[in-house]
């Protein structure tokens, strides 16, 4: 008996396997996620409509959040754990001003094993949950020379390394139920968000940056020769997740901000000792946190106010 294909059982006459467990996080396995945490949340008879992106070690950005509600990752049955020193596996939801919002301290990483269908899991049940926008951030190396250790750099555009081989969220079979099988990425970073992230910065005195990032797959840093072949390549900062986080929310008609902060230099020469660690990202991340929490506190509500 014919049978129409569908999402579950997509002809695959070549019984091939998928780079992206993606199509495995189907509307109804990632609203029974989403329905868990709306339970916890519903003294606050509203949803969340910004969601918060919280890179290695910027999760005191939550302190920005009144009256939160915390749920661990353990406590979603299906929802990955977070593996990384500096990512705390938690969601933290509640207001900043009158702005209600659902942070993730702990992103997925793609060396931390999880194909990356799976890292982008968090931007679909945030989608469900409500959100319209998210505040995507990421500690990353800075390779622009203007960059000092502690700047933030408002990401305006990317290159998709990870995407260029083949290894992207959306590789494999599309329900076109979340989002379209082909779409634009023009603009993946909203220009509004970036105006008005440009007018804080100027307010407080910060640095003004807009750069390019990129995402590798990790988890080693960069060799001298890599970085030398990025910066020509227009990169600003390196890091090892974002990108393909951006291309799911664009996927899903999320808007999106997102911003490096700068926590070490990438060598392009051989001399010195310039090793890059993991303990100077976190630590950059908490020197920092004062800079992120004000940041993030007063962008909230002015993106929460751009709807497109
Ligand atoms: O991108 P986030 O999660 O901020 O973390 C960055 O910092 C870690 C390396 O120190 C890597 O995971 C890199 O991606
Ligand atoms: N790939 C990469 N990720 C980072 N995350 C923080 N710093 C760095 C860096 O220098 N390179």
């Amino acid at each position: 008996m014919y049978m129409q294909p569908n999402i579950v059982d997509y002809p695959n006459t070549f019984n091939a396997t998928y780079p992206s467990r993606n199509h495995e996080y189907t509307k109804e396995k990632v609203a029974k996620m989403s329905a868990l945490i709306e339970e916890k949340i519903k003294h606050f008879k509203a949803h969340p409509t910004l969601g918060i992106i919280c890179g290695s070690g910027l999760g005191e950005v939550t302190k920005a959040v009144k009256d939160p509600v915390t749920i661990a990752y353990k406590d979603i049955p299906g929802f990955p754990r977070s593996t990384v020193q500096g990512h705390a596996g938690q969601f933290v939801i509640g207001y900043i001003h009158d702005v209600l919002v659902v942070c993730m301290q702990g992103r997925f990483h793609f060396y931390e094993g999880y194909d990356i269908g799976t890292c982008c899991l968090p931007v679909k049940l945030l989608k469900l949950l409500g959100c319209h926008s998210l505040i995507i951030s990421n500690a990353a190396g800075g390779l622009n020379a203007e960059f000092n250790v502690g700047d933030i750099m408002i990401i305006h555009d990317h290159i998709n390394l990870m995407g260029f081989s083949g290894n992207g969220p959306l590789v494999g079979p599309n329900d076109e139920s979340w989002g379209p099988r082909f779409f634009s990425m023009h603009n993946a970073y909203n220009p509004a968000f970036i105006k008005a992230a440009k007018e804080q910065m100027r307010k407080k005195n910060m640095p003004e940056h807009v750069g390019v990032y990129t995402a590798l797959g990790g988890p080693h840093f960069e060799t001298v020769a890599e970085l030398r072949m990025l910066k020509s390549q227009g990169v600003d900062a390196v890091g090892m997740s974002t990108v393909h986080e951006v291309v799911m929310a664009r996927y899903l008609g999320l808007h999106v901000f997102s911003f490096s902060l700068i926590t070490n230099k990438c060598p392009t020469t051989y001399d010195g000792d310039k090793n890059v660690n993991h303990q100077e990202v976190i630590d950059t991340g908490r020197e920092k946190a004062h800079v992120l929490v004000d940041f993030v506190r007063d962008l909230v509500p002015v993106l929460d106010s751009i709807k497109d």
